[in-house]
């Protein structure tokens, strides 16, 4: 199972797309990296997938279904989750009412919004420390945590995660990693957009290089970890 994007042409304003005719296709239980020069239009790729940009042209489908255009809170009962770039948490609400914020599409069955703060509560024991907290009382790598438990809420397939560890000091840039290397191994289809390309090398298993909103290359991550540097030297 898969998202695929073809041919994907999308922009803030008609007159200037900023993604001409993307194509990629990311397998479940697997991460997929995107990576590139600033401005490449990464960002904007996850935004036209999720539905916060609507495509010109072109075409999305989610494990068999064509989502192209779909408003974000379509998506989410797809089973599309997106963990936006920067901070999302609310500081002055406690880590329990984040973490029900993440229930939007099952909100109105309260039983099952209670099983799915039990499961992240199991899978993220920290968060059940600290659940009547005030989340802007959170570390750092803590309130990222949360951000992540809080996508995972709707018991998604798919995550789309824009730059995830983006300004955490080192230790907590693994933290986050191995959070996303946990997900992995739980089977989600991972879609990550992350300026530590070391990282995300690492993790990925696929990679995709956007340049100025276009496919330039992709293949196994493997063979980027040794054309890295020459591919690096080309957004130069
Ligand atoms: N909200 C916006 N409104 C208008 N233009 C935007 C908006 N966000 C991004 N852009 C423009 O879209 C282009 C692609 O930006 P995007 O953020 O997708 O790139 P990126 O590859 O994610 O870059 P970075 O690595 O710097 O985050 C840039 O020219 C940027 O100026």
């Amino acid at each position: 199972m898969s998202l695929t994007i073809s041919g994907l042409t999308a922009g803030y304003t008609r007159e200037v797309p900023i993604l001409s005719g993307v194509n990629l296709r990311a397998e479940e239980g697997m991460v997929t990296t995107i990576i590139g020069p600033n401005g490449a239009g990464k960002s904007t790729l996850l935004r036209a997938v999720f539905g916060y940009l609507k495509p010109a042209s072109g075409t999305v489908e989610h494990f068999g279904r064509t989502v192209t255009g779909l408003e974000p809170e379509q998506m989410l009962t797809e089973g599309v989750a997106y963990l936006i770039q920067g901070r999302s948490v609310f500081p002055s609400m406690t880590v329990a009412e984040n973490l029900e914020l993440g229930c939007w599409t099952i909100r109105r069955d309260r039983r099952r919004v209670l099983d799915a703060l039990a499961r992240a509560y199991e899978q993220y024991p920290r968060m059940a420390e600290k659940r009547n907290a005030r989340a802007g009382s959170l570390s750092g790598g803590e309130q990222r945590m949360l951000e992540i438990a809080r996508i995972t809420m709707t018991n998604p397939r798919t995550l789309l995660l824009d730059e995830p560890s983006v300004g955490l000091m080192p230790s907590l840039v693994e933290e986050v990693y191995q959070q996303i290397g946990a997900l992995k191994k739980a089977g989600y289809l991972i879609l990550l957009v992350d300026q530590n390309i070391r990282k995300t090398l690492q993790i990925a298993d696929y990679v995709y290089v956007l340049k100025m909103g276009a496919n330039s290359h992709h293949g196994p991550a493997a063979e980027f970890k040794h054309r890295l540097a020459d591919i690096i030297k080309e957004w130069i």
